[in-house]
């Protein structure tokens, strides 16, 4: 085992509980070089969990533990050395060949070889979104810079940004294109003031093509980041280098970010990724049951991408849960067992949104007040935010039409169904009814 990884796991004890750490932690090998740290997992789920879960603790316990910031690559697989076929036997080489070149050192892009765009699954939600990473990963530096991806947890912003880099690299091999999270740019500065080798530090982050970083909003309140990030911001965009960036919500509402930033960060093209609809949420799941080999019906997916809304990791999360319980017990992945396996998972999902907190929601987006959405009165102003609060609940909630009449002041379930038909239509059509609908949305599913 490398000994850095033991000593890592050593410190984990003492935070992770023995069951964490035996089912997740301890099956992993490992190998450590010049590059960081590589970690094998036995299979793809162990891969995920480790990813999500683990990860960030792993690499600050890392970067507590050597000083540096190290990349954690992580792969399904084994750390025992590839066995390498035998050299052939040399060959007299004439005396003026010149000796080759020794091997340039190797850069470290940090690129996830999983997450491309043939992997990822398009919808009405995040269309735009791939869209325009295609277009920077072919254009580089001139199609959109920056190119900003922002929207909530979980649906697929870093997932697009690696796509693009991998992308990148495939046009040109010898792109330089690295990927880190904020945490670790943040870390690298600190690193570089305490080691007063901020030129390197400079010099690193200004020679790449492409600098992709991610969940920026962590830069808020963080004064010396924002000022060197805003200068490497600079130095990238004036050489048309490209920037790639993801935020959790649209810069300009993230407090305690610089003003002057938050305009470069306009310069270039925001795109929203929302949360996607039934039927990309079942497309998928699909997709992803069949990337891990997971054998899943379209009832399991449809069963799964109806009642978790949230995003996308918490789907994946409930496929993985589902797929190691199918292959403990060696039961096919039904209905049944799924409803079964995923009960308080799904019962979870279920309580998060009910009619009375859909109709709160609604009052209060709407600023209207509570009683006069559940009222009989017809005025247009009420009669919209009452039509969207039905349908909200038609959609997010597992109640039948009648039930919902009847939380709305004992309504006839006929007047449920015109207003969800009405919703829907209006979504296709009115640009603002939309965004209102997909805002409410990720209010209601957090
Ligand atoms: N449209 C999609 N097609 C395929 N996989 C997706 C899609 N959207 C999200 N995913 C998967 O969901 C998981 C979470 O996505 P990702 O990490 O990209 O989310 P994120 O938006 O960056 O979230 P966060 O802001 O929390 O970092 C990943 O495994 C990703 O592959």
């Amino acid at each position: 085992m490398s000994d850095l990884w033991r000593r890592c796991l050593e410190r984990l004890e003492g935070e992770l509980s023995a069951e964490d750490l035996h089912t997740w932690l301890m099956p992993l090998q490992a190998r450590d070089d010049m590059h960081g740290l590589q970690l094998f997992a036995p299979n793809p789920y162990t891969l995920d969990t480790v990813r999500e879960r683990y990860l960030p603790r792993i690499e600050a316990m890392l970067e507590q533990l050597t000083g540096h910031v190290l990349t954690v690559r992580l792969e399904v697989g084994s750390s025992a050395p590839r066995q390498v076929a035998k050299p052939p036997a040399p060959v007299a080489r004439p005396a003026q060949v010149a000796e080759p070149a020794p091997p340039a050192p190797t850069f470290n892009h940090n690129l996830d070889p999983h997450y491309t765009f043939e992997t990822f699954v398009e919808g009405k939600s995040n269309q735009l979104g791939k869209a325009a990473a295609m277009q920077v990963a072919t254009n580089p530096g001139r199609a959109y810079n920056p190119l900003l991806l922002y929207g909530g947890t979980g649906l697929g912003k870093t997932h697009l940004m690696h796509a693009a880099g991998n992308l990148m690299r495939e046009h040109n091999p010898g792109c330089k294109v690295m990927y880190l999270r904020s945490e670790q740019f943040v870390g690298s500065m600190i690193e570089a003031l305490r080691a007063k080798s901020m030129d390197e530090f400079k010099r690193r982050f200004r020679s790449v093509d492409a600098l992709l970083i991610d969940d920026i909003q962590f830069f808020a309140g963080k004064d010396t980041t924002q000022e060197e990030f805003f200068h490497t911001f600079n130095a990238l965009f004036e050489s048309k280098q490209q920037i790639i960036l993801t935020c959790d919500r649209y810069p300009k509402e993230v407090d305690k970010l610089e003003p002057r930033l938050k305009s470069r960060l306009g310069w270039g093209l925001s795109v929203a990724i929302e949360p996607p609809d039934f039927e990309t949420r079942a497309a998928i799941l699909l997709s992803k049951a069949h990337d891990k080999g997971v054998n899943v019906s379209e009832s399991v997916a449809m069963l799964l991408a109806k009642r978790i809304r949230s995003n996308v990791r918490d789907l994946e999360g409930a496929l993985n849960t589902l797929a190691a319980r199918a292959n403990f017990y060696g039961k096919p992945i039904t209905t049944e067992f799924a409803e079964e396996t995923l009960r308080d998972l799904l019962a979870t999902h279920a309580q998060a949104v009910t009619v009375p907190n859909i109709q709160k929601t609604v009052a209060d987006y709407y600023q209207v007040r509570l009683q006069d959405l559940l009222s009989k009165r017809r005025v247009r102003s009420l009669a919209r935010p009452r039509q969207m609060a039905m349908s909200l609940s038609k959609e997010l909630t597992e109640h039948s039409l009648p039930e919902i009449g009847d939380a709305f002041g004992g309504r006839d379930h006929t007047t449920v169904l015109h207003a969800c038909r009405t919703i829907r239509k209006l979504c296709e059509t009115d640009t603002r009814m939309r965004q209102d609908w997909e805002q409410l949305i990720r209010i209601l599913t957090g």
